[in-house]
């Protein structure tokens, strides 16, 4: 997808959560970094349509947020950073198929496509679970399956590897490494976004480097003193 800021900005009363900032992204993999309160969340949820911009516009595909959000709503997925909140019903397979259903998809094409995404990320033996019961790695796919068995084109990940222990950051760094789907990922695990085509630096509601993951880091160590 085409994502464009047109001097999109965001602030809350006095405060500027995002100063604004025109820029357009077509990258598969894009990722964000910075440190907290720099700007990053809001940055994804901008462009994910969970705030509105505060000036400017953000048009995506040529379609505007203030504008075409109906058409734009179902095309664009949000993984948050706590997973746990994400999940509202009980199991996990009824979960997964709540996008479905409330999309006007019915019986067996339901548990066709969910049973398919449950095992697109490895998770079919979780379908019966409860949230209660999985790790954080698991709750991160779970997420992700439930988020992208709607099919939307674009996925944002707002910190995905908070929290993990080494094994679950490897499982979900190579899950979202072999999505098909454009990403844009907010982290502050530099490793997770050091390969990326993109990555954006914000500092203090601005982006200050833009360029190659591993330029970018280098920048970013320099500024933060990793
Ligand atoms: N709902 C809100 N009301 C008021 N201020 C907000 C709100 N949301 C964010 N802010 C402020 O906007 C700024 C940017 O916040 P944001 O969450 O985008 O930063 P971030 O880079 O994602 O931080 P972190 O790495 O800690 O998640 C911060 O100063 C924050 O306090």
């Amino acid at each position: 997808m085409r994502i464009q800021l047109e001097n999109a900005g965001l602030s809350f009363g006095e405060r500027v959560a995002l100063h604004p900032l025109s820029l357009e992204l077509t990258e598969h993999r894009i990722g964000v970094i910075g440190l907290n309160g720099s700007g990053k969340t809001s940055f994804a949820r901008l462009i994910a349509g969970l705030a509105k911009s505060t000036s400017g516009k953000i048009l995506i595909d040529g379609l505007d947020w203030a504008e075409d959000s109906d058409a734009l709503r179902g095309r664009i997925g949000f993984i948050f950073q706590n997973p746990g909140h994400q999940i509202i019903l009980p199991v996990i397979e009824d979960d997964v198929a709540l996008g479905l259903k409330s999309r006007g998809v019915k019986g067996p094409e339901v548990s066709r496509r969910v049973g398919a995404v449950l095992q697109r990320f490895g998770i079919e033996d979780l379908a019966r679970r409860r949230p209660h019961e999985l790790s954080g790695g698991q709750l991160q796919l779970a997420a992700l399956a439930a988020v992208t068995v709607t099919e939307p084109d674009l996925l944002l990940f707002d910190e995905p590897t908070n929290q993990l222990d080494l094994r679950n950051r490897a499982i979900v760094k190579d899950t979202i490494a072999d999505l098909a789907e454009q990403a844009i990922v907010v982290s502050h695990d530099l490793d997770l976004v050091a390969g990326f085509e993109r990555v954006l630096v914000f500092h203090e509601g601005r982006i200050v480097f833009d360029g190659w993951g591993h330029e970018a880091i280098r920048f970013y160590c320099e500024l933060a003193g990793c």
